[in-house]
């Protein structure tokens, strides 16, 4: 696998140290390129504390400033003008030297520092699925494409062009040792109170955790098998560079944080509190259940939309399957609004009256649909072309999966791992269900499971789909209805109210009373409300017997 082969470029690849001993003010030569070229800065030498930034790159080629490979942009950088840490040896060690050498600062002085001395400081990876990288590593694709429809030029030409495919990838990788730096503190009992363990998988357990500073509960990952020189550490790596490119979707598990301690990938994700689907087909199962149509249309809807999201970053999630399917029936409290989309088109289910709200998660497969590292998923899931590594379509063997998906949920049997069934399968033949699916859907999952992906509906077809969308619009008939009834309330309300208003107008007069006297039993406010003619002040209104009330109009019972 090329993420087995990353693993040993790591050593030349990028490495950025950043070094906070000494900063301040920005000083606008600092955008030069020199500023990106490779130094080494020996931590003992006074000097050594007057240089610009820096950024050290143990590679041959050249870096312009303007497009750096970091995760944060160069730009970013020198922004955020990180200043003297009062705690680090290094500015301490920063600031001994400078009281030998001088006392008036120097011009790099003032800058951000990136240098690389020290072993402890944890260096700075590529995240291979930021747009930035993507689109190089996709360049760098079709170059190497280019090379091979050359492959009969002349051998010098072509081990040249090797060296550079080789430099080429320990450019755009992740550097591998400085991913995990063991020196660290339990960062996890000190963060987090640990309740229990909520599930095993292949690579780690999951446990439910509160976080001891914000009170919330999360779900907390951590990695079985230890992390130094396994593929797990590639695996585990992938899975946080993709949650961290994807950013916050309500159909897909939020991400909060990652960390390394004693040699064990952590990551901290939204809990929850449904567990996954497979634990509720399951469930359904043992009481001889399954999922109904409109709830199967629900999943497939709400799945889609987290897939949507994922297509349309660029990113295929490849592992898709009941048991990555996570289910949320409360929104948590660390996760804001369930329904906060970020596309209008997509705003729905911002409460779905089922109470359900399905995630996917688990990204431990995730790829770039310009430049894919397939690690095959599940194969009761994988689509046939995957198996053929045609990676032509990727996107559609997500489809796939969840197609599969769907009609686990409406109760086919346990799918094959291989052999002629798994074939069938394959060829569109849906697998025997215990209920009688409508024409339109089942047509629809039929489609999902064609061996042709281009067949395959997209994922934002299937969130148009008029299958779909009348699930959907029967949401919003109902939310609608209620919203009429409350409106049908508050008119008979006023209308009876208007009623009274009429009734005390018209009624007769009190007697006048002395200047100054209030009659018995009455308040001096209310007696204020017949001042002129008996009639109300605007603003106020009289309810029942002649109370006053101030007006408040509400829209849609909200
Ligand atoms: N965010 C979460 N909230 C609630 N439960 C979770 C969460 N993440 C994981 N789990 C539980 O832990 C199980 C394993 O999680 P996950 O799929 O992330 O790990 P895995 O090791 O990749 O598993 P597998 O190889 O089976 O896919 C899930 O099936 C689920 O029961
Ligand atoms: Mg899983």
């Amino acid at each position: 696998m090329r993420w087995s082969k990353m693993a040993g470029l790591n050593e030349k690849a990028i490495q950025q140290h950043l070094n906070f001993s000494s900063c301040g003010e920005e000083d606008s030569s600092d955008s030069s390129v020199e500023d990106w070229a490779l130094i080494s800065v020996p931590l003992r030498s006074p000097s050594s504390t007057c240089r610009t930034p820096r950024v050290q790159r143990h590679h041959a080629r050249g870096v312009s400033p303007s497009a750096p490979t970091s995760p944060i942009p160069y730009s970013a950088w020198r922004k955020l003008r990180l200043c003297d840490s009062p705690s680090t040896p290094k500015s301490l060690l920063s600031k001994s030297a400078l009281s030998y050498s001088s006392t008036k600062p120097c011009r790099s002085q003032r800058l951000l520092c990136l240098s690389s001395t020290s072993d402890r400081v944890p260096g700075v990876n590529v995240n291979p699925f930021t747009p930035d990288t993507v689109r190089r590593n996709g360049e760098h694709c079709k170059r190497k494409s280019r090379r091979s429809d050359c492959d009969d030029e002349d051998d010098g030409h072509r081990s040249k062009e090797a060296h550079t495919s080789s430099e080429d990838e320990s450019y755009f990788l992740p550097s591998k040792r400085p991913a995990v730096p063991a020196l660290m503190l339990s960062r996890f009992e000190s963060e987090f109170l640990e309740l229990g363990r909520i599930g095993v998988g292949e690579f780690g357990a999951v446990y439910r955790c509160v976080k001891r500073l914000d009170g919330c509960m999360y779900a907390i990952k951590r990695l079985r098998r230890p992390l130094a020189g396994s593929s797990n550490e590639q695996l585990a790596l992938k899975e946080v560079y993709a949650h961290a490119v994807l950013g916050h979707h309500p159909h897909v598990v939020r991400y909060y944080s990652a960390w390394a301690e004693d040699d064990h990938m952590i990551i901290q994700n939204e809990y929850c509190d449904g567990g996954s689907l497979l634990d509720v087909i399951t469930e359904k199962e043992e009481q001889g259940e399954f999922f109904r149509e409109p709830e199967l249309r629900d999943l497939l809807l709400q799945v889609s939309m987290g897939l949507k999201y994922i297509h349309t970053s660029g990113l295929v999630h490849l592992d898709i399957k009941p048991s990555n399917i996570f289910i949320c029936y409360r929104p948590s409290c660390s996760t804001g609004a369930v329904g906060d989309s970020e596309e209008e088109d997509d705003s729905y289910p911002s409460s779905p009256s089922s109470g359900v709200v399905y995630k996917i998660g688990d990204l431990g497969h995730v790829t770039s649909v310009s430049s894919p590292q397939v690690e095959e998923g599940d194969s009761r899931f994988l689509a046939g072309e995957v198996l053929h590594e045609d990676y032509t379509q990727l996107p559609k063997a997500d489809i796939f999966a969840l197609g599969l998906t769907v009609l686990l949920a409406a109760g086919a049997p346990p799918l094959p791992q291989n052999g002629d069934e798994w074939h069938h399968l394959r060829q569109a033949h849906l697998p025997s269900l215990p209920q009688e699916l409508m024409p339109h859907l089942r047509n629809l999952l039929q489609m999902m499971l064609d061996p042709d992906p281009a067949v395959r509906p997209s994922a934002s077809a299937l969130c148009k789909h008029p299958v779909l969308r009348r699930e959907r619009a029967g949401k919003l008939a109902a939310q609608l209805r209620r919203e009429l009834n409350v409106e049908k309330f508050r008119t008979a309300m006023l209308e009876r109210e208007l009623q009274e208003a009429r009734l005390a107008a018209t009624s007769p007069q009190p007697p006048p009373l002395p200047s100054g006297q209030i009659p018995s039993g009455q308040p001096s406010s209310t007696s204020s409300n017949f001042s002129a003619g008996s009639l109300p002040k605007p603003g106020r209104r009289l309810v029942g017997r002649s109370v006053a009330r101030s007006m408040s109009f509400g829209c849609l019972g909200r």
